[in-house]
């Protein structure tokens, strides 16, 4: 036989004696099955590595081929598709065919034609075959560039289209290409028996994951064509076809045994997107590589995701154990969503079982609502406490003292009016409707007197002895003691004032001439020192206050806008208890509205009601203004005037 020449010439007699007796076995049909499929893939692998051998000798094989293109249409146009694959097959047949054209010497024997081109087919299988098990990188470079090229030429000529019924475009792609169903088949027949089962029932599993998988498994059965290439092309879609990628290079791999494809991309075995890069520069003319190239980017997050996932699996698939088919029934199920719904991988998927984003806004709306019902109710309450402050009405006299004495904030023009002059820097401290200049002369012999400081004391021992009647200026830091100490005299400068909390420290005395001493005491409440400092400044106050002999008056200075404060109360206790005459004083009335400051005082004067120590009538004042200024001196010079130790 022709098909065995060559092959045989190796043997010795006892070979050709059993290949012989073998090959009758064949014809008659007494050989088992597993004997002739042994045999018969023995006879293929020895052909093929004869014409291994002899890919050389061209003249022999053009001939054959000369042959076969008259005796063999099929073969004929098999070897012209293959021809654009294979450079050297090409310039071969281009010589073999001019040969033929010209000496027109092809209808030679019919028979032996038939032979030679029956011969050429299963040379074109066995070379295919090698190439699949990895010895051709060129040939498997070459055939997925035909596989692109050359499906859409045959479109709608195989019948296996109508058979699957699947009316998709890729189906028809793919399903046309009689040749890739038929090199398929070839190498999934090169490939181990163990691993082509481990891949079956991976498979499987993977189908059972996704509704397209399924249907492809159908499509498989109707067609009776390899189930490989109909997942490809039913699905239909480029995830699909991105599995089947994954799902051949696999094959490829456990079949050859080679991990190096000589594509780039497809050396990155475990990315996905590598593949799907692959696909697309493979695929180049075609609608659905274009698709899948356009798909890319919209997979490519959710590959990234699932990297990992699909290291591990292309790690374990080597394994083949049981945990391959885990990661891989995942990963049908990954793949299975995106094909149900490609759309909606763009969106922020929230789990449902995921408690925590719920609870984080739920907490959020929780901690919102509970913040806002106490906002509102710190706003009721404020509210309520400036509600209580504008419905306070001043008596009459209150009211009457504030316009005389232009209290609270008042524009130019009304001093003006009033007959102040506004150019003097404290003109209500100036004698209304004067025509001089210059300032009046103050009122108050006694507060024309110098004001000179003697002595300060941080501790009770350091006082100085009680020779004069003493008037103390005490209140919260800040509150403008010092400063109304200086409004008072009219001597600037005397008393260090700042606006910082807390410059004053120590007790002060000031001797105002021979008659009266002036106590410039420190604040309490906020002030720029150290706790303890603050708690020192404060029993010394307290205890000057409840115990200093000689002291007459303690002015109780409250800032007007903000009124009394619990530690005012603690000293008006102290002072209560201690008997010490005390009398209220507004200060820096000209901060707020002239209404305001009569509520004020209206107000603290009625908190006051009952205090036995409390002198009335409260006084306000403005050092800056110098409104009320002159009022408080009058009060304070009758102090040292009748005051007696
Ligand atoms: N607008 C206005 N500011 C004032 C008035 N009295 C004082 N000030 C300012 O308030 C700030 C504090 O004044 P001080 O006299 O130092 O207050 P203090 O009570 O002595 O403060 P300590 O010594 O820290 O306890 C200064 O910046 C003053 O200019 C006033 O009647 N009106
Ligand atoms: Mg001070």
């Amino acid at each position: 036989m022709f098909d065995t020449d060559g092959v045989y010439k190796f043997g010795d007699e006892k070979k050709k004696k059993k290949k012989k007796k073998q090959r009758n076995d064949l014809k008659k049909g007494t050989m088992s099955a597993e004997m002739s499929s042994g045999y018969k893939l023995n006879k293929k692998l020895k052909l093929a590595i004869k014409r291994s051998r002899n890919t050389k000798d061209d003249v022999e094989t053009l001939d054959r081929r000369k042959k076969g293109f008259v005796g063999n249409k099929k073969a004929h146009s098999r070897r012209d598709e293959t021809v654009d694959t294979v450079p050297n097959w090409k310039r071969k047949r281009t010589f073999a065919e001019r040969d033929v054209g010209e000496e027109g010497t092809f209808n030679i024997n019919k028979r032996s034609s038939y032979k030679e081109g029956r011969d050429q087919l299963k040379d074109d299988f066995i070379k295919e075959n090698r190439t699949v098990k990895g010895r051709s990188r060129d040939f498997e470079i070459s055939k997925r560039k035909f596989f692109s090229k050359g499906g859409r030429n045959y479109s709608g000529s195989d019948s296996m289209e109508d058979k699957s019924g699947n009316k998709s475009p890729q189906s028809k792609w793919v399903s046309s290409r009689k040749g890739d169903f038929t090199l398929e088949t070839k190498e999934r027949k090169t490939v181990k028996r163990r691993s082509h089962d481990v891949e079956l029932s991976e498979r499987k599993k993977i189908s059972k994951g996704g509704r397209n998988f399924s249907e492809s498994e159908s499509i498989e059965d109707r067609s009776g064509n390899k189930p490989h290439r109909s997942m490809w092309v039913s699905n239909g879609k480029g995830d699909a076809t991105l599995e089947t990628e994954k799902y051949a290079s696999r094959k490829f791999r456990n079949a050859a045994g080679s991990s190096e494809v000589s594509d780039g991309k497809l050396k990155t075995k475990g990315k996905v997107v590598d593949r799907t890069e692959f696909v697309k520069v493979d695929g180049g003319g075609n609608d659905l590589k274009k698709k899948l190239a356009r798909r890319k980017s919209d997979s490519s997050m959710h590959f990234d995701q699932n990297q990992s996932k699909s290291r591990r699996y292309d790690v374990s698939t080597e394994k083949a154990g049981k945990k391959t088919v885990q990661d891989k029934k995942s990963l049908g199920d990954d793949s299975a969503v995106m094909d149900d719904q490609p759309r909606k991988r763009k969106r922020i998927r929230l789990d449902p079982h995921d408690i925590s984003n719920k609870r984080l806004d739920d907490g959020i709306v929780i901690n919102e609502e509970n913040k806002e019902k106490k906002e509102d109710l710190e706003k009721d309450v404020k509210l309520s406490q400036n509600a209580q402050f504008r419905a306070i009405q001043p008596s009459p006299s209150i009211l009457s003292f504030v316009e005389d004495n232009l209290l609270g904030r008042r524009r130019l023009i009304e001093l003006r009016r009033s007959g102040y002059n506004i150019e003097l820097s404290a003109p209500l401290d100036n004698i209304p409707s004067s025509t001089s200049s210059e300032r009046e002369r103050i009122e108050e012999s006694v507060f024309r007197n110098k004001l000179a400081f003697f002595a300060a004391a941080k501790v009770s021992s350091s006082f100085p002895p009680p020779d004069l009647p003493e008037i103390a200026f005490a209140g919260r830091s800040n509150v403008g003691k010092s400063s109304l100490l200086n409004a008072l005299t009219r001597q600037w400068g005397v008393v260090r004032t700042s606006d910082k909390p807390g410059l004053t420290q120590t007790i002060n005395f000031f001797k105002l001439g021979s008659k009266v001493c002036l106590v410039d005491l420190p604040g309490y409440g906020f002030a720029y020192a150290k706790e303890e400092v603050k708690d020192a400044w404060e029993e010394l106050v307290k205890e000057y206050v409840s115990t200093r002999v000689g002291l007459k008056r303690v002015c109780l200075l409250i800032d007007t806008k903000w009124g009394m404060k619990p530690r005012d109360y603690e000293l008006i206790d102290l002072m209560e208890r201690s008997q010490t005459k005390y009398q209220i004083v507004l200060t820096k009335t000209d901060v707020v509205f002239p209404i305001d400051v009569a509520r004020r005082a209206m107000q603290i004067e009625e908190s006051l009601k009952a205090n036995k120590s409390a002198v009335q009538p409260l006084m306000m004042v403005s050092s800056k203004s110098g409104a009320g200024i002159r009022s408080l001196r009058t009060v304070l010079a009758k102090i040292a005037r009748f005051a007696k130790l």
